[in-house]
């Protein structure tokens, strides 16, 4: 039997849990208080730490019965679909922000200096920053800029394995569409164990989100920045979380707005069909990147609890395949496999040049 602790750090709160091979001992979900997660990412360490060793303190279990500890990563430099050691390499670029700004990397922060300490292994599992996209799908109309791939990809992996063992198959042998829809959104074309096509979920393209922009008119999105007199950081600030429906209502809660357009706000009925819409659009494309080869679209993330988005994307996109639901996220047991399938001997750990 082997113990594994994950960490899995969000902007807003630390999600901790300790699994005995496949059994989870417990999970916390700390939240932290505006001031705490205003300040620094990197000045966040020693807060978190300090709530990180509490929470197993409170489920008394001790840091020397880990046997290594499974991190959210990170945004790191681009990299293929799996389970890395973090090593020093990953430790510097996690901590130095190289590559961007994302509280996961805090948890291979956190992680790599407690394993350290402990003379045990760290791990990511497929970070943000897995990408698996072909060479025609990062292309754009301006020489010296290219897409790039980031986006859910533990949750959307995750889901499209599950659905590949729950028909008998292995996830390399089928296609798939995978929409997570959550606070952010991101929608993947999966053929054969592979992303070939994502929206970057995080700051740049696809449907509008609960708290993200997606994809906006290139001479708009220039005024609007101008206009305000945005530099980069603060347009992507807004871009990633003061937008959506956020923008539109002044909540990110999905749930709210819905109330809203039950009672007869027509602004909110459009905002959400819009969304819908969106989402649709963009699962239709994945299919035309998948040539019509799709086995199955999956649905997953907090939005879909939603019964009023979950039908209207159906109606939509029905009828290029069955589509399957994966309620909200499982980041926490999907980071323990990554683990334990290594200690298992299922797969073999990549390892971050
Ligand atoms: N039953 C429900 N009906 C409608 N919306 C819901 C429901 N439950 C949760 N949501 C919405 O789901 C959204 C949050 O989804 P989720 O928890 O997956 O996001 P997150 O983890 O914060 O962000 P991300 O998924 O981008 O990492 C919120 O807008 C929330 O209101
Ligand atoms: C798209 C990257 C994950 C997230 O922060 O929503």
């Amino acid at each position: 039997m082997k113990k594994i602790l994950v960490l899995n750090l969000g902007s807003t709160s630390s999600k901790v849990a300790v699994f005995s091979d496949y059994d989870m001992l417990f999970e916390d979900v700390i939240r932290h208080n505006v001031d705490q997660t205003n300040l620094p990412l990197i000045d966040q360490v020693p807060f978190r730490l300090e709530s990180i060793k509490k929470s197993l303190e409170q489920h008394q279990i001790t840091l020397q019965a880990i046997d290594a500890i499974a991190c959210r990563g990170g945004v790191l430099k681009p990299i293929e679909g799996g389970t890395y050691l973090i090593n020093n390499i990953m430790y510097h670029d996690l901590k130095s922000f190289k590559y961007g700004f994302h509280a996961s990397n805090l948890s291979g922060v956190i992680g790599y200096e407690l394993s350290q300490e402990l003379n045990i292994d760290s791990y990511i599992v497929d970070p943000v920053v897995v990408d698996e996209l072909i060479p025609e799908a990062r292309i754009t109309g301006i020489k010296g800029i290219e897409r790039r791939s980031i986006f859910h990809a533990l949750n959307q992996k995750s889901v499209a394995k599950q659905y590949a063992d729950g028909i008998g198959k292995n996830y390399e042998d089928i296609n798939v569409i995978v929409a997570h829809l959550g606070g952010g959104i991101s929608i993947g074309a999966h053929r054969k164990g592979r992303v070939i096509e994502v929206n970057d979920g995080l700051l740049g393209e696809g449907p509008l989100s609960p708290e993200r922009a997606g994809s906006i008119p290139n001479d708009a999105l220039l005024k609007w920045a101008i206009d305000h007199d945005y530099n980069s950081i603060e347009a992507n600030n807004e871009l990633s979380k003061n937008s959506g429906l956020l923008s539109y209502f002044g909540t990110n809660d999905c749930l709210k707005v819905e109330q809203l357009m039950e009672n007869g706000d027509k602004a909110a009925k459009l905002v959400l069909d819009a969304m819908c819409y969106q989402i649709s659009k963009s699962i239709g494309s994945c299919a035309v990147v998948l040539e019509g080869q799709v086995d199955q679209i999956i649905i997953t993330g907090g939005l879909s609890y939603s019964k009023y988005i979950i039908n209207k994307v159906k109606q939509y996109v029905s009828w290029l395949q069955n589509v399957t639901i994966y309620e909200g996220e499982k980041e926490m047991h999907a980071l323990n496999v990554g683990v334990l399938d290594l200690f298992y001997g299922k797969i073999s750990t990549k390892s971050y040049e």
